[in-house]
């Protein structure tokens, strides 16, 4: 399990009298309709203060306590909806913000009913006849169609009813449970966090090191087959997971070598419901062909809400960036990483497969015999700023099946004294010497 966190440096508090002060100005009150939602975006540079004042409201399936106010991060995207009305506070710098009645909540609370149906009866039932697996849901659609929102809203609802659904998270390119470029999944046993996300401690964590599968597609599928035997194992042992299912999140890359990865993904996870996102027609027709002979698979394809934001690249950046900041920094920069140093001889590097370490779309070389070849690397500046991960390996051969305890970046690399400097967020030695180095790097600013 992901053990290599969480015991980061507190830094000290700013003095807050100050900002209440400011705060009570621009406090401005909204009020909203039943069955409708806020979609708000926050400033890029300063958090927004929000709270209930009356009524009951969701984000994303996560109900608000009332009266509490919460701090949002600057960027972050989000809907405030009601199903009975509501009035809400809020305070600070909103880049944009609009008011809809229009949303596809409806169905997607049909589908949660629909999914608690089939946990309630797998539970209850004593019979043969009833398979013992509860639901399993795979999310698919093109980029920014709302796919890991509405795993977060099927998440959030099954918990909030007392399940125990498992969140597997496939998309390395905005990853939900941890850093980008990562295959993971967890135990999703309350509903999602507002700002802090989903739980980490108890993740299964696998680092494919790339932020696109065209790095290396045979890794991408083998690190997913590894995943897929490890939560079936995982539901051998636990009931209540088995019968509370998983909902998968996948990448929005549905063409090509794209689809032939969400095929694999709907096999190997053996999905019982696969929810198409958005006008994809031809994506729903090529599903139906490829299923035409798997039984007890459903293919469903629902509107995407008009609130789903669309992200530039230079955005999906500036997320990645942020997604790395908050595993050394916390979810609200509140946490100080450990500096640490250490010789080169006491850590080895490996890298999986042939790629190119810089960004270059004539060398990629997505499927070859050296896909899964394990390679040392020499250790020289060409290290710094990468993200590298700490695996469970205990020999370089174990290092594919083998699942990683956290992450560590390189600050530096003194080629003279032979030692690295980097960080990493626990103060605690760490549990092996063999790290995973991809493509992903990270620049503190
Ligand atoms: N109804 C809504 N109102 C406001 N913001 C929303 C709404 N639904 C989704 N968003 C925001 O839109 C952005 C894109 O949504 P989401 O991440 O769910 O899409 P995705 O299909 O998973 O994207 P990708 O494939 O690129 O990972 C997110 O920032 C999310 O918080």
């Amino acid at each position: 399990m992901f053990s290599y966190l969480g015991s980061t440096m507190e830094k000290p508090l700013m003095n807050s009298d100050a900002a209440s002060t400011e705060f009570g100005r621009r406090i401005r009150r909204v009020t909203l309709e039943k069955q409708s939602e806020i979609r708000i975006q926050v400033h890029h540079f300063s958090p927004l203060k929000l709270r209930v004042l009356d009524g009951k409201v969701e984000i994303f399936g996560s109900e608000l306590p009332p009266k509490v106010w919460l701090t949002f991060l600057p960027r972050q995207q989000f809907a405030v909806f009601t199903w009975y009305g509501a009035t809400i506070e809020l305070d600070g710098v909103i880049k944009t913000e609009e008011t809809s009645t229009e949303t596809p909540m409806v169905s997607y609370l049909n589908i949660h009913n629909s999914l608690q149906v089939q946990r309630h009866r797998v539970a209850s039932s004593t019979s043969n006849h009833v398979p013992s697996q509860g639901p399993r849901v795979i999310i698919v659609g093109d980029i920014d169609s709302g796919k890991s929102t509405s795993a977060k809203m099927l998440l959030s609802w099954a918990a909030k009813d007392g399940f125990k659904p498992t969140f597997v998270d496939l998309n390395i390119g905005q990853s939900s449970i941890t850093i980008p470029g990562t295959i993971a999944a967890t135990s999703i046993e309350m509903p999602v966090g507002l700002v802090e996300g989903f739980p980490l401690d108890n993740a299964i964590v696998h680092y494919f090191g790339h932020t696109t599968p065209r790095n290396n597609l045979r890794l991408y599928k083998t690190l997913v087959e590894k995943l897929a035997r490890e939560l079936e194992e995982e539901f051998a042992r636990n009931a209540e997971s088995r019968h509370s299912g998983m909902v998968i999140d996948t990448m929005g890359w549905t063409h090509g070598p794209g689809y032939e990865l969400l095929v694999h993904a709907i096999r190997k996870f053996n999905a019982s419901l696969v929810i198409v996102l958005g006008q994809e027609t031809d994506l729903v027709n090529d599903l139906n062909k490829s299923f035409k002979f798997k039984k007890n698979l459903r293919i469903l394809n629902l509107d995407k809400s008009t609130g789903v934001f669309s992200r530039g690249t230079d955005f999906r950046k500036t997320l990645r960036n942020n997604n790395i900041k908050k595993y050394f920094h916390g979810a609200t920069n509140h946490l100080t990483a450990y500096t640490k140093t250490a010789k080169f001889s006491d850590v080895k590097v490996y890298r999986i497969g042939d790629f190119p370490e810089r960004r270059s779309t004539s060398a990629r070389r997505s499927y070859n015999d050296d896909a899964l070849k394990i390679t040392s690397v020499e250790i020289g500046e060409h290290l710094e700023n990468k993200v590298l991960a700490i695996s469970y390996a205990k020999e370089p051969n174990q290092i594919i099946s083998s699942i990683v305890a956290g992450f560590v970046c390189i600050k530096n690399v003194d080629i003279d004294e032979e030692r690295i400097t980097y960080i990493s967020p626990s103060a605690a030695e760490s549990p092996s010497n063999i790290l995973i180095m991809g493509t992903l790097t990270w620049l503190e600013t």
